[in-house]
């Protein structure tokens, strides 16, 4: 059993003394955090570079520094092409959600909800935004001190206790700002210790070019898998699309970042920041995942996993940084704090944005206080946050699917319904208040029976059956019983359906459900919404089109515009005659 020097005790204790420094000094200095605004936005004094960086490691949490290798170095990097959400999953909340959302001035993001539709939406949405992000604070401080127990014998219940401590002190102490910073901190920690480990395994493979062969001869660099179906895990098509509503679910309508764009200083700050996020998580997610190829030129097929030296593929990172790093003193110690890191700022971030929304969105409108008592009731809350997420830490017992999936079925089950019911009031006008509750809940509904239908049709009930032929009886064989031949095909897709795809396909329930409902129940009529509460989709399309087609300056009246717009298409056609004349010449030329 690998285990730790002093010196990385001390690095470890060095990353939570500098967090807790980080947290008084905001505590102490500038408004002393005296005010709601300043503890939950700021004082809106924010600029982009901080942001970006506290937004991406708001959503990276040691479950991406410990799932994502772990995922790559089992499956090979399909998962590396995540990374094509983040295009339309950053512009989409860039261009269209923040703008939005910085116009209203609003305090919380459900407050929209309420300009949009009615008070009781509003707390439906906050409702479920807080059980989303206690879950997901569950998962996301437990997993690094399991994997660490399970590993290096470090004191389970001590690190949780630690970290869970130190978070919540210096996020009810020092507000936003001491959360942003320490968030800047944590990810410079985060990206230094994947690099130290990636660094020392490619040296222990032999180099870059062992490395390379290795990975590449082992079929762990996938190209990219085009299969149409939905049931398949990793496509480009579940990542590369299933994956933009994740993004929009997490960077355009969670209250975490969106809190996070609401403390810049002008829009166009926000707007940077969200920009700024797109390298930032490409790095994070390239660094996660050379980790995993690192993983797989070091141990090839014979994993730890195999050896049983470890109990699930989870605790593989730290068994290869334990086993690599061992005459590296310091190192180990480093990369704990990186996976604290990750921890840290993730969970800090949960607190802040669940003490903002329980205070703004579910006491504020009930009962009317002074600043002081507002502010101190808000710290009281980050407080009891804490206390709440340990115990959740408690009750969270890692699923036997990966933490990974775990976390991005979280997402996917609750966040997608909360994106669908944004986008039901932000682009149809006509949706009502009853069709929001209605659509929420059937989203919900469709969530929880595909999600937990899928998690337990995937337990394989495996049934003890002996060789009919063999003559020892000591070697049987367990063979995972056939329990899902009687169920129908339709059922049996959708519990089967990859968990990438559970946002989409819950935030189009919400719509769905949320305008057929509106519609029984009378729609909305368009003046009688809230000005600024709905994106002008039609509006949009039509000068973008005119952008991008810039008609003659004759088009000005009408009959020119059907004339121009009835040309246009001719020549659309032609063009495209053209294309297929020319595509048959090549065709029978080369056959
Ligand atoms: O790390 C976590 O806590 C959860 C896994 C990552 C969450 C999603 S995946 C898409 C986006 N990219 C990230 O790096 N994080 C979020
Ligand atoms: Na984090």
């Amino acid at each position: 059993m690998p285990y730790f020097t002093i010196i990385d005790y001390v690095i470890f204790a060095l990353l939570l003394v500098a967090s807790m420094a980080i947290g008084l000094y905001y505590a102490f200095t500038g408004g002393r955090q005296s005010t709601t605004q300043e503890f939950m936005y700021a004082d809106r004094s924010m600029k982009c570079l901080p942001l970006s960086l506290s937004l991406m490691a708001t959503f990276q949490s040691a479950v991406a520094i410990i799932g994502t290798p772990a995922e790559v170095y089992a499956n090979g990097t399909q998962y590396w092409f995540i990374g094509c959400c983040y295009i339309l999953g950053l512009l989409i909340p860039a261009h269209i959600f923040i703008p939005m959302f910085y116009r209203l001035h609003l305090t919380s993001v459900y407050q929209y909800l309420e300009l949009r539709f009615c008070k009781a939406v509003r707390i439906c949405g906050t409702v479920t935004f807080i059980f989303q992000m206690v879950v997901y604070m569950g998962v996301g401080i437990y997993t690094p001190a399991l994997a660490l127990n399970a590993v290096t014998g470090f004191h389970l219940w001590g690190a949780v206790l630690a970290t869970g401590l130190v978070c919540t002190l210096y996020t009810a102490l020092g507000g936003l700002k001491a959360v942003v910073w320490t968030d800047v901190f944590q990810t410079v920690v985060m990206f230094t210790g994947q690099l130290a480990v990636i660094i020392v395994g490619v040296h222990q493979a032999g180099g870059l070019s062992d490395a390379w062969v290795k990975v590449r001869d082992g079929g762990r660099i996938s190209g990219i898998d085009l299969n149409p179906d939905p049931t398949v895990r990793h496509t480009f098509w579940t990542l590369g699309v299933g994956g933009v509503f994740l993004m929009l679910s997490l960077y355009g309508v969670n209250q975490a970042q969106v809190q996070r764009y609401l403390s810049s200083r002008t829009e166009k700050e926000a707007v940077m920041s969200c920009y700024m996020v797109f390298p930032c998580l490409q790095v994070a997610l390239m660094l996660s995942c050379l980790m995993g190829l690192v993983m797989f030129a070091c141990y090839g097929n014979n994993s730890p996993l195999e050896q049983q030296y470890i109990t699930s593929k989870d605790q593989m990172v730290l068994y290869f940084v334990m086993d690599m790093l061992q005459n590296f003193p310091g190192l180990p110690g480093l990369f704990v704090a990186c996976l604290f890191s990750a921890s840290l700022s993730t969970i800090s971030s949960a607190f802040n944005s669940l003490a903002t929304v329980t205070m703004v969105d579910l006491i504020k409108p009930h009962y009317s206080m002074t600043e002081a008592r507002a502010t101190l009731l808000s710290k009281m809350l980050a407080l009891s946050y804490g206390i709440i997420c340990v115990a959740m830490a408690y009750v969270v017992h890692l699923m036997n699917s990966s933490v990974l999936q775990a976390a991005l079925s979280i997402f996917g089950m609750v966040g997608g319904p909360l994106l669908g019911l944004f986008c039901l009031g932000i682009f149809f006008p006509c949706a009502n208040s009853i069709g929001a509750v209605a659509g929420l809940a059937a989203g919900l509904v469709m969530a929880f029976w595909v999600g937990i239908g899928g998690f337990l049709s995937r337990m394989p009930s495996s049934v003890q059956v002996l060789p009919f032929n063999s003559t020892n009886t000591s070697e049987n064989i367990t063979v995972p019983a056939v329990i899902d031949a009687a169920r129908p095909a339709g059922l049996n897709g959708l519990y089967s359906l990859s968990y990438m795809w559970y946002s989409a396909l819950n935030s189009s329930t919400v719509v769905l459900i949320g305008l057929i409902i509106s519609f029984m129940t009378g729609p909305t009529k368009g003046d009688d919404v809230a000005s600024g509460t709905v994106y002008p989709v039609m509006r949009t399309a039509q000068s973008l089109l005119h952008k991008l087609v810039k008609p003659s300056a004759c088009c000005t009246s009408p009959e020119h515009t059907v004339r121009w717009s009835y040309g246009f298409t001719v020549k659309c056609i032609v063009a495209l005659g053209h294309f297929n004349v020319v595509k048959l010449l090549l065709a029978d030329r080369w056959s």
